[in-house]
């Protein structure tokens, strides 16, 4: 209905007996496409012997109807409670396999990791990521091989991700200096708008050479745009035929305007950085990750595509992730004023009152803090959802099939949240993580799957460590500086816990929080 109410609309000017018919010309012309497109499906994938269990598939859209809302992560889980853990849909003419389950994960993410860790197609991905030029949406093959390499040197290393300590150090202070004048004024403080904009300032600074602020366009309105558009629902994904349709309800020029929007971000770094004369960008020492992109596209070893594509990963991927573990982890600790209170007695014993702000140096010492972060992530992992495609065949552990070309969605979200794995799954409660053995605080990789925020195997996060870095000296000084309280006239409870739909999942309301000086300071 939907469709036919935004086809209509742009109808207007015509009379509506022209709109009547051209209307019915469209259904008829929807209805033959989809009749089409399940005929040649019939002909071309013969039923698989042994699949996965799952819900009954209506005739042409399988199990779409089912995926209500804009949390798949959500709907997925509520349907997996039926099904079990591992079980088969058809969403449209995509087949597809959904795991909720710590030890099927570990199949899909290490046992059979090779065969399942390629990427789907996705129309809004496809476009954002320049025709899949980029690391996290090419499917598996030597050209992501190559890419991945290059970044994790110029990039994720630890030599490259510790020469940009004093940055980060910066942008915490302007955060803090923020947050005091916000005080000194009595206005509540966005700690969502806040986070976003101190992970991002960071990682274009590191990245790009530069923040963001300033410019004239507002690049948090893009981003958010952008986050939107890549969530939104394109039926070409689900029928590739019916491409026309999401021409026709405007979907793909939104998808457009949304991707030159982001492209013009990212030729204005690139022309910043082709401009520059500084010495900076001579001495590979030096180097910010785009001064490399642009000396190995000079090279012949990346193509523009390439360069703009990985620009892409990193402002998307690397802005909106580490800002929402922060807004989570303030949202759990202001519901339990008990657990802030402990949090904050840690990291100023630790540091000490005099010192004024903590840096990286004493986040080693701060073991609730990091326990505190581990919780918020398996309650909020801000990518919930792990989306792979099967090359090969694969026999999984409990003897189902699982065909090549099948997408695989590995619902972290749900394994963080299920009962056989966690005891009170429901409760916020990092003390946790004390009697579970983890050789090295920081590894994710001792909870046998439980706990997979950044994905495992080949395709697991490579911005892991500077992730988990932003986010805890991010959390760590906002919890030394400043003592936090709730807006007057609001309680614990009132505060909610929905999600809003966006690569990264954000809170779906604002966290307004009141901040008074500790007297760390
Ligand atoms: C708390 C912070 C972060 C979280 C929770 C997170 C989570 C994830 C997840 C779940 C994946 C998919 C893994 C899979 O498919 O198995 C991923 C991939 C990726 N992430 Fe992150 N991420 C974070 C920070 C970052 C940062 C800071 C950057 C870059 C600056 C980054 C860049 C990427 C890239 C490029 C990929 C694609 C990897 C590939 O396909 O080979 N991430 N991330």
């Amino acid at each position: 209905m939907d469709v036919m109410a935004l086809y209509l609309f742009g109808l207007w000017p015509l009379s509506k007996m022209d709109a009547l018919a051209l209307s019915l010309l469209f259904l008829l012309a929807l209805l033959a496409s989809l009749l089409l497109a399940s005929g040649r499906e019939a002909r071309t994938n013969p039923p698989v012997r042994n699949l996965p269990p799952g819900p009954a598939k209506l005739p042409i859209i399988g199990n779409l109807h089912q995926i209500r809302g804009n949390l798949p992560h959500q709907s997925l889980w509520e349907i997996s409670k039926r099904y079990g853990p591992l079980m088969h849909l058809k969403l449209g003419q995509v087949s597809a396999v959904v795991v909720s389950s710590a030890a099927l994960a570990k199949d899909v993410l290490q046992t059979f990791d090779l065969a399942c860790c390629s990427r789907p197609h996705n129309v809004a991905t496809s476009e954002f990521s320049y025709g899949r030029s980029d690391i996290a949406f090419i499917p598996y093959g030597d050209r992501w091989k190559q890419l991945r390499k290059l970044c994790t040197v110029e990039f994720f290393s630890a030599r490259k991700i510790n020469s940009f300590t004093s940055v980060r150090e910066d942008e915490i202070a302007k955060m803090a200096k923020h947050i005091s004048s916000r005080i000194s004024s009595s206005l509540a403080i966005d700690v969502s708008e806040l986070t976003l904009c101190f992970s991002c300032n960071t990682i274009c600074r590191t990245a790009f050479g530069r923040d963001i602020v300033g410019d004239d366009l507002s690049v948090y309105d893009v981003l958010r745009e952008a986050q939107e558009v890549v969530t939104s629902f394109f039926l070409e994904d689900y029928f590739p035929l019916l491409g026309w349709v999401d021409v026709a309800t405007g979907m793909k020029s939104r998808l457009r305007k949304s991707f030159l929007e982001l492209d013009g971000i990212y030729q204005k770094f690139i022309d910043r950085h082709l401009n520059a004369k500084t010495s900076r960008s001579e001495s590979e020492d030096d180097e910010d990750l785009l001064d490399a992109l642009l000396r190995l596209r000079k090279d012949g070893q990346l193509t523009e595509e390439n360069v703009k594509g990985v620009l892409m990963n990193i402002f998307i991927a690397g802005t909106d992730t580490s800002s929402a573990v922060v807004e989570w982890a303030m949202a759990e600790l202001i519901r339990r004023p008990e657990l802030m209170k402990r949090s904050q007695e840690e990291v100023r014993s630790c540091v000490g009152r005099s010192k004024g702000k903590v840096e990286e140096s004493d986040l080693h010492q701060l073991h609730y803090l990091k326990r505190i972060v581990k919780e918020t992530m398996r309650l909020h992992p801000p990518a919930p959802l792990l989306i792979k495609e099967t090359m090969h065949p694969v026999t999984l552990s409990n003897g189902y099939r699982i065909p090549p070309k099948t997408t695989i969605y590995v619902n972290s979200w749900a394994i963080g949240r299920d009962r056989d794995a966690w005891e009170r799954p429901e409760v916020f409660d990092p003390e946790r993580f004390v009697n579970m053995a983890s050789p090295a605080v920081d590894s994710f990789a001792h909870y046998d799957f439980k706990l997979i925020p950044f994905g495992e195997g080949r395709r697991i996060c490579p911005g892991k460590n500077m992730g988990m870095l932003m986010a805890e000296v991010a959390l760590a000084n906002l919890l030394y500086s400043f003592d936090w309280q709730l807006p007057p006239g609001m309680r614990e409870q009132d505060v909610s816990m929905e999600e809003a739909p966006g690569v990264a999942v954000h809170r779906k309301h604002a966290l307004r929080l009141m901040a008074a000086e500790s007297e760390a300071n």
